[in-house]
């Protein structure tokens, strides 16, 4: 890794994480019925049975209104949990109306560690992920844990057995940008959907 590449990275992390955290309440709620109403009607939704999902922080396009949609409808919704020992890697855990949740280090809500609520990534239909940035190639820039980049590592590695869980980027309009400069990990993600466009990289 170059110093200037990682400064590049860390510079688009700042400017776009400021700009989403600066989000009124009100956009922030209609980029989540669009989100809901477009995400509802996705082919790869419409038959999915368990979705990973996540809880909006920091400024990030708002999931709530597409997750009670899910319940609605039946769609099992599971939440990231930090894995309490192998650093750097997630869980996924069922998340229902009744679930104990607790903050995480970052303190973000996530469902209290319990083994039978644990879902293999394999199992889900679909991963929606969080990111700060993405590009016109399908490159994401997340918040710099690397815990996304492991998660979707692992599904590149069996992606040619049953390519479950298919990824898709959720962002604002705003978080893309020109380029990403890349780092040998970064596994460049097949969909990325914002309130106004669905893009397609391969
Ligand atoms: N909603 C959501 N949940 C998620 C992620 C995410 O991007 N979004 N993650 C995606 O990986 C994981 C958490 N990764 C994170 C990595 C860094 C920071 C963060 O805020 N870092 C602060 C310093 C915080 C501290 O150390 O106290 C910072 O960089 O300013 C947050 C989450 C799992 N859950
Ligand atoms: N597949 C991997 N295996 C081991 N380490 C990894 C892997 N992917 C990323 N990392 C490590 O994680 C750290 C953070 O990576 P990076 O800054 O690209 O995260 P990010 O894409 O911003 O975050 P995230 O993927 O959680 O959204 C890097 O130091 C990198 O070495």
């Amino acid at each position: 890794m170059t110093t200037s590449n990682s400064l590049s990275r860390n510079e688009i992390r700042h400017v776009i994480r400021q700009k989403r955290q600066s989000l009124d309440e009100t956009t922030q709620q209609q980029q989540s019925q669009r989100l809901a109403s477009s995400l509802l009607n996705h082919p790869k939704v419409l038959t999915a049975q368990s979705i990973a999902i996540y809880l909006t922080n920091d400024g990030e396009l708002n999931t709530d209104k597409f997750i009670h949609a899910c319940w609605a409808q039946n769609i099992k919704t599971y939440l990231p949990v930090l894995h309490p020992f192998s650093k750097g890697h997630l869980l996924f855990l069922h998340y229902h109306e009744h679930t104990i949740m607790q903050r995480n280090k970052y303190h973000i809500l996530e469902p209290k560690l319990n083994v039978l609520d644990v879902l293999p990534l394999e199992q889900l239909d679909i991963i929606f992920t969080p990111l700060v940035a993405f590009d016109k190639t399908g490159a994401r820039l997340g918040m710099g844990g690397g815990y996304y980049d492991r998660t979707l590592s692992k599904w590149y590695a069996q992606k040619a057995k049953t390519n479950k869980p298919y990824p898709i980027g959720l962002a604002h309009d705003f978080q893309q940008v020109e380029t990403i400069p890349s780092e040998h990990w970064d596994i460049p993600i097949p969909e990325i959907i914002t309130p106004n466009h669905q893009f397609k990289f391969y």
